[in-house]
């Protein structure tokens, strides 16, 4: 494994106040020694540099920030790297792309592997070294789609960490998947999915209990497409909260979209996050601007843990989507006015998995000597200015390599 210096690293230390009010953030260029995959030095003494005879490298001052978790995105079927192909209008819900996946997906098969690795590459060449990603597992794909996932995560496996969720995306059982699923489970998958027990199952609580059953049988997490609006979603949500409950997986379950948060408001609202909160459930949003936007900073506030993915990086479901995490941070920024230097600090947590360099209170809590060397090296000042102007992530690395050096999709390649 690699030993070096990474000199010349702009690193976040504290606040800068106006009265009680932040107004900028202070920044000190520092030396980092990389050993193992870990940080085992952080210095502003160039001194100590010279005395090692390891390579060094030089960062040029560059802002170094912690990389990013991609924690919703499909990459067994997606156009990404594709000829161009808008999306179908959508005339029956949510059963117009299931019906529309039979014929699609497996027409989708010979090139999804090729497809697969594009889009990791370009989520490495944007910062993310771990990636959660839903997998169609169903009687249309059976387990062929995860194989296709295996085999394009495990070729990044130095790169970068994943979780795969097992998705019975044509309904668990309305689509009678649950025996795949269970297969999933022995097969690479690492959580159980599930999608809208009402709408698509008709049966929320048969459907939530198969799902907790086979999480249980696997030991396994489990995060469940929530889209369902309203009241609806809102009763779906109390549902999940029993049932996680009495399964003992507090804090093993995520909600992906959990669409009902943006149309609840007031009390219900607050009763809801309440139970979220009290059973650890956490909430992975694509920050969607085409319908009300989940309440992310409300959420936060309420201590509900909310992160970002890109879900799609144009396919079937949406012809949108770019992979880029700054960008995703920069509309959710606006999209809640973050205008000021101390919520624009705030925002990188949601894609970073909670780790930011400055704590709520300013005081530097990142880097630490001891942990790994994951991180990426931004072309900005500071993280508030990287948020609002969508500053460029220069390099990537995990446990101390460089991971985004690979081959880049061309968008218009022939497939
Ligand atoms: O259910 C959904 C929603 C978005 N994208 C998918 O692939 N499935």
């Amino acid at each position: 494994m690699n030993t070096f210096w990474m000199k010349n690293v702009r690193l976040e230390t504290g606040f800068e106040y106006e009265n009680d009010r932040v107004i900028g953030t202070t920044t000190e260029v520092c030396h980092l020694k990389i050993k193992d995959g870990k940080m085992i030095r952080i210095s502003t003494d160039g001194g100590d540099i010279d005395k090692d005879s390891i390579p060094i490298m030089d960062a040029k001052g560059k802002l170094m920030m912690p990389s990013f978790r991609e924690m919703h995105i499909h990459i067994d079927k997606t156009y990404y790297s594709g000829p161009w192909k808008a999306c179908r209008p959508i005339t029956n819900g949510i059963f117009t792309r299931i019906e529309e996946e039979k014929e699609l997906l497996p027409k989708q098969l010979p090139f999804a592997l090729d497809r697969a690795e594009k889009m990791i590459e370009l989520l490495l060449h944007n910062g993310h070294t771990h990636i959660r990603t839903h997998c169609n597992v169903e009687p249309t794909s059976g387990l062929k789609n995860l194989e296709v996932t295996v085999k394009a995560l495990e070729k990044y496996k130095d790169s970068l960490t994943y979780e795969i969720v097992a998705f019975p995306q044509h309904g668990l059982l309305l689509s009678d998947s649950v025996s795949l699923i269970r297969e999933a489970m022995k097969n690479g998958a690492t959580h159980v999915g599930g999608v809208d027990p009402a709408t698509v199952d008709r049966n929320i609580d048969q459907s939530l209990w198969t799902t907790f059953d086979i999480a249980a049988e696997h030991n396994a997490g489990i995060d469940i497409h929530l889209h369902d609006p309203n009241t609806l979603g809102a009763f779906t949500f109390e549902r999940l909260v029993d049932f996680t409950k009495e399964a003992k997986m507090k804090g093993q379950v995520t909600i992906s979209h959990a669409i009902a948060l943006g149309d609840l408001e007031g009390q219900s609202l607050t009763e809801i996050m309440t139970l979220l909160k009290e059973q650890e459930i956490d909430i992975a949003t694509t920050v969607p601007i085409n319908r009300p936007t989940i309440p992310i900073p409300t959420l936060d506030q309420h201590g509900l843990r909310v992160s970002v993915g890109h879900d799609s990086l144009t396919d079937h479901w949406s012809p949108f989507g770019s992979g880029n995490t700054v960008e995703k941070l920069s509309i959710l920024a606006e999209r809640f006015r973050f205008i000021d230097e101390y919520s624009l600090n705030r925002t990188w947590k949601y894609a970073s998995g909670g780790v930011t360099p400055l704590n709520d209170q300013g005081e530097q809590v990142w880097p630490r000597v001891g942990e790994a060397a994951d991180f990426v090296l931004v072309d900005a000042s500071c993280s508030a200015e990287a948020v609002a102007r969508r500053s460029t992530i220069d390099s990537v690395y995990k446990n101390g390599n460089r991971v985004d050096n690979t081959r880049i999709a061309t968008i218009n390649s022939s497939k």
